[in-house]
């Protein structure tokens, strides 16, 4: 097997690329390059490792032809173009917790540096004025922070801040009532926050909900000598309103880690009295920097070697431990889905998964996606695992989940159903010895067959001496049969005929084929 190549393209710590090298990929570490140099070599990678300064952007999604997986190390992933990445069938990951303590500590880091005028006071002593009288500084003890976001972050700001003997409210749409006691923190609205606060700080990721969420009119809402600190992402805040605020004595302080554009060399907030500002150094710590270099590292060979899927953004969650087990019935869920595919001419408005016995007590979404990657893959090659849920909705396909887990006939069994303009048609087949998919149903009638290859489905009549004429006329055009497969509602009634050959068969066979009497129809299949 040749080795998945990896390209890191931002600087992450040294431990990343040995884990690749000890998990089998082979990997390239280049940073700083120019976008118009990445697509230039993207092509030959299988995975790419970034922190926040690659910009994953469609130009270089199409370019990626061998791409399929993305992980950044760290938490942000707005520098990627998701669902674009979704559409090409890119697993894009984070690392969702490596350095959220060291940004919380950073936010805390802020917060004392505003409240007591660090960074001035360090230029004026070093500039040898000694200026005792012009720094006067307040307490943060009994002090009220207000958190906008209390997710992964905010909840590590808000412990901290108990500690130092805040009092702590938060604005979280998506925080209940029993995590905010949990956290100690308050629930309030955002107008109550932006009323209460001493310090404002900002915990959430940037979306078209949080976009300037600290707009001018906001801004104007909060308690005159108010401080501010961001550490999430730049474009929160409206920085010319930031300004103005400033300079006006209505914000005492405001301090950025994060910028509308970075990297910000030019800004105009920067020399307004009061601002102070870090070149997005949330997460730069030793110790985070090794964490999320290791999990990226860890995830994304997992991914590449294994198909171990954690902390998709795009995906459903697979374990490494539990990809051997789910991989045959993801290749059982994808032949059934193809199948099915391949023998429906019609618009399928839905399609059923219905899982029994073993397979129910399984992960679902995986097997579910390989259903849909195997429908999907009749329409178009470029689904996979990833899109295919993605592509079903914008196809307008409802899809259901069903599960049963006590056992039927089989141990284990998948049906996948499509409603059709004729009713419900469905295939189901089990795991032969848990490891080889076989189809055990097909519209109703049992039939055992490995689908493997080029297949031959025909529709007919019970007749006597109709399995001779196929034999025969395959035969007599050199295509040989590997296996045979029979199935019948009743005697003399509707029957199918499944037929493995070797190498595929032409249309006008096809058509000889469908001539024979008691024929009603033939389909070529691929597996
Ligand atoms: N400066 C840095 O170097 C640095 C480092 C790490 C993370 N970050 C950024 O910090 C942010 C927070 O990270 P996290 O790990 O805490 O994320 P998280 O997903 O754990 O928490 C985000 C919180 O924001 C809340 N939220 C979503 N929409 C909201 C809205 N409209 N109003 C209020 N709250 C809303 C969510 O409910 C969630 O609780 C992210 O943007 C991340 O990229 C920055
Ligand atoms: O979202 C994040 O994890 C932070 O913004 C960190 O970004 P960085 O990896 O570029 O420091």
């Amino acid at each position: 097997m040749t080795k998945p190549k990896v390209l890191i393209s931002d600087k992450m710590d040294p431990q990343a690329a040995q884990i690749f090298r000890e998990r089998g990929c082979e990997v390239d570490e280049i940073t700083g390059l120019k976008p118009e140099e990445l697509i230039e070599i993207i092509g030959k990678y299988d995975g790419l490792a970034i922190r926040s300064s690659t910009k994953v952007t469609k130009e270089i999604i199409d370019a990626a032809t061998n791409l399929k997986v993305i992980g950044r190390a760290g938490i942000g992933v707005d520098n990627v173009d998701i669902p674009y990445a979704s559409a090409k069938g890119i697993v894009v990951m984070n690392t969702p917790f490596g350095n959220s303590i060291t940004t919380a500590e950073h936010a805390i880091a802020l917060m004392f540096a505003l409240a007591r005028q660090l960074p001035e006071a360090d230029a004026s002593t070093q500039a040898g004025k000694w200026e005792k009288n012009r720094f006067m500084g307040v307490e943060v003890t009994g002090k009220t922070l207000g958190l906008i976001g209390a997710g992964n972050i905010g909840s590590i700001v808000a412990s901290r801040a108990l500690g130092l003997r805040m009092k702590v409210v938060a604005f979280d749409p998506f925080l209940t009532p029993e995590r905010a006691i949990e956290m100690g923190a308050e629930k309030v609205d955002l107008e109550t926050l932006l009323a209460k606060a001493d310090f404002i700080t900002l915990h959430t990721p940037l979306t078209d909900q949080t976009r300037n969420i600290l707009s001018a009119e906001n801004l104007a809402k909060t308690k005159k000598g108010v401080r501010i600190i961001n550490c999430a992402r730049g474009g929160l805040i409206d920085e010319a309103a930031l300004k103005e605020g400033l300079e006006s004595g209505h914000i005492a302080g405001a301090a950025l880690d994060v910028f509308a554009v970075e990297p910000a060399k030019e800004n105009p907030l920067f020399g307004t009295p009061n601002f102070i500002s870090t070149p997005h150094l949330g997460a730069s710590t030793s110790e985070a920097q090794v964490n999320v270099a290791l999990q990226v590292a860890e995830q994304l060979s997992d991914y590449l070697i294994s198909g171990g899927v954690t902390n998709a953004l795009n995906m459903p969650s697979l374990s490494a431990e539990e990809a051997p087990k789910l991989r045959p019935y993801m290749a059982l869920a994808e032949k059934l889905g193809s199948m099915i595919g391949q023998l429906s001419h019609d618009v399928i408005p839905r399609i059923s998964i219905h899982t029994e016995g073993a397979a129910a007590e399984l992960n679902q979404k995986p097997i579910v996606s390989a259903v849909l990657a195997g429908f999907l893959r009749t329409q178009t090659d470029t689904v996979n695992m990833v899109n295919a849920p993605f592509l079903a909705r914008e196809r307008g396909i409802e899809v259901r989940e069903i599960k049963t887990e006590r056992e039927g006939d089989y141990h284990t069994l998948v049906r996948v159903s499509v409603k059709t303009s004729q009713g419900e048609r469905s295939v189901a087949g089990t795991l032969f010895g848990n490891a080889a998919p076989r189809l055990v149903e097909l519209f109703g009638i049992k039939v055992e067959a490995d689908l493997d290859g080029n297949m031959l489905y025909i529709a007919n009549t019970d007749a006597p001496g109709f399995i001779g004429a196929v034999g025969t006329t395959l035969g007599e055009a050199g295509i040989n049969i590997g296996t045979f497969h029979l199935g019948r509602r009743e005697a003399g009634g509707e029957a199918i005929l499944l037929l493995s050959v070797d190498g595929s068969v032409p249309q006008e066979l096809l058509c000889k084929i469908d001539a024979l009497p008691s024929v009603r129809r033939v389909t070529p299949l691929k597996f």
